[in-house]
């Protein structure tokens, strides 16, 4: 067995697959090392397998103690772990207000720290711990008419979006050992993004604070979606900062060309399925040291589940086969033969 992402045998590991030769036959089982935080960056275009390879590393961190996997999941597909036999449960996305410093309360809301309406809101979210009690401060301040208006309409959108409550998900939920799943199909851009903000922001901070012994994995699925929102930041702190608390995080995305440079350069696994992009495979390439001499581009597979892993840690390349998973895939597209197979429709006999 190989482990990819150290460089001596200790602690627990995540079964990823096995090598894959040219032919695509089996060789030896490859692990990936989950005694120590790593970013990770799992790159694919649609349908190559990256949903999947999340649920089979969200298999391995359920089995593993002393780790608390969290994913966010803008497509509901994690949603069939909690009906699995892992231990996973599906939350709603709401989170507490003060999850969210100031300065992350500003970008949220569009708000330049500088103006007026601004320093409202950012004394606002220093000074109270509810979204309610930031809203009548602001009512309550001095400030002008005009000031405190702007102040009270943003902090009314963000109340509009329904997703922070003070019972919201807390450090213990979140850091408690089991997985957390993050249901965030159907939330829109903003509040899916204040949510994962506030998300990141509670486990860099646990850990800072040394409030809790696990080691939470945060995993991103449609990582895109996020990073170039107000949870981009918190993100990009947990990708450059949290692995010296213990804060694994892993993105996944179609198009890395769209992520910031610094989630491809920080990863130090990569995972790439199949990619055709020529601008998704210069974003790697750029970002990706010279150990993958030759380029990127001939080495990546081109069938479903293969991946080519790139391993920062011993700075070695392998080509491997992602398991099959044990619990059920909620990322397959509907086909219509499976409707008209459940009796959800109606199709003449050519079209079977
Ligand atoms: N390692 C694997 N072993 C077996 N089947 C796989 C594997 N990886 C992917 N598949 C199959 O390929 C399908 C597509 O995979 P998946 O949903 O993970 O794609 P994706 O890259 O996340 O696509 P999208 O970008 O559309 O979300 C899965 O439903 C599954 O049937």
């Amino acid at each position: 067995m190989v482990v990819i992402g150290r460089e001596r045998e200790q602690g627990p590991t995540a079964r990823l697959g096995h090598y894959r030769a040219r032919d695509g036959s089996h060789g030896a089982p490859v692990d990936v090392d989950l005694d120590r935080p790593h970013a990770g960056l799992i790159v694919g275009k649609r349908g190559s397998g990256k949903t999947y390879t999340l649920g089979v590393l969200l298999e391995e961190l359920a089995d593993t103690d002393g780790v608390s996997p969290v994913v966010a999941d803008p497509m509901g597909a994690f949603a069939p772990l909690s009906a699995a036999d892992i231990d996973a449960t599906v939350v709603d996305p709401r989170v507490r207000a003060t999850a969210l410093d100031p300065s992350l309360w500003c970008a949220l809301l569009g708000l330049d720290p500088e103006s007026g309406a601004g320093a409202l809101v950012w004394q606002a979210a220093a000074r109270r711990d509810t979204l309610t009690e930031m809203s009548a401060w602001v009512e309550d301040s001095d400030a002008d008419g005009a000031t405190r208006r702007a102040a009270s309409n943003h902090l009314a959108l963000a109340a509009s979006w329904d997703v922070f409550d003070s019972a919201g998900l807390s450090s213990e939920r979140l850091c408690g050992g089991s997985v957390t799943v993050l249901d965030l199909s159907g939330v829109d851009h903003a509040p899916a993004n204040a949510v994962l903000a506030a998300v990141a922001s509670t486990l860099y901070d646990t850990r800072v604070a040394g409030e809790t012994r696990h080691l939470p994995w945060l995993l991103v699925d449609e990582a895109h979606a996020f990073t170039d929102g107000v949870a981009g930041r918190a993100l990009e702190r947990l990708l450059t900062r949290g692995r010296h608390p213990g804060v694994s995080c892993w993105l996944a995305t179609q198009r890395p060309s769209a992520l910031p440079p610094v989630a491809v350069s920080q990863a130090d696994l990569l995972l790439a399925h199949r990619l055709t992009s020529e601008a998704d495979v210069a974003a790697l390439t750029d970002a990706r040291p010279t150990y993958l001499d030759g380029g990127i581009e001939r080495r990546l597979p081109a069938e479903t589940g293969a991946a080519l892993v790139v391993d920062d840690v011993t700075e070695s390349v392998h080509h491997v086969q992602v398991r099959e998973r044990r619990t059920s895939h909620g990322g397959e597209s509907p086909r219509v033969s499976e409707r008209v197979r459940a009796g959800h429709g109606t199709t003449s006999p050519h079209h079977n």
